[in-house]
């Protein structure tokens, strides 16, 4: 059922400094910052041959991340976003298998103008998946 790795994401307090490392440092093609509202969060997208990097910065007072940066103060690993081509056939079949799809189980429109889905991290070996329709 699923597919290829979208992407990983990483947490972080400040993006433009996760940016400017990405693009100094490592020499990495990224993308603009992006305020995503729908989300609380703020995206960068650094782009290599085989996968994405998204970075994440918090936006507004409930951002999904808030939490997850006060746990692990330095950033970190937050989610890896999986390919699917059908996401309501894949949410039913892991539903039907106990997986807890977060929010209200209906996909929103993500990052990339696709839907999205996030599964709970203690159903995946304690790592947040997100589904997104190829
Ligand atoms: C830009 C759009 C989109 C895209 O297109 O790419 C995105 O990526 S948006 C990214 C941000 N959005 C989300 O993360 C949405 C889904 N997330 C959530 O619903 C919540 O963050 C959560 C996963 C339910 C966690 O909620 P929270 O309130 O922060 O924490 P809890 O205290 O309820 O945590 C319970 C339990 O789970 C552990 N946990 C939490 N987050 C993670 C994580 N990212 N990875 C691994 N484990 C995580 C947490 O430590 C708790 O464990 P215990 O302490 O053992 O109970
Ligand atoms: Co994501």
């Amino acid at each position: 059922m699923i597919g290829r790795l979208n992407h990983v994401a990483i947490a972080v307090k400040d993006i433009a400094a996760a940016t400017a490392l990405y693009r100094d440092t490592m020499g990495a093609s990224v993308s603009e910052a992006v305020e995503q509202p729908a989300h609380g969060v703020t995206t960068v997208f650094i782009n290599l041959p085989n996968t994405k990097i998204e970075l994440l910065e918090p936006l507004g007072e409930n951002s999904p991340i808030a939490k997850f940066l006060e746990r692990n103060a330095d950033g970190g690993i937050h989610h890896i976003c999986y390919e699917v081509d059908d996401i309501l056939a894949a949410r039913d079949r892991l539903k039907a298998a106990g997986s807890r799809v977060l929010g209200d189980g209906e996909p929103k429109i993500g990052a990339h103008g696709k839907p999205v889905l996030f599964l709970h991290p203690k159903d995946f070996n304690g790592t947040l998946v997100e589904l997104e329709q190829a």
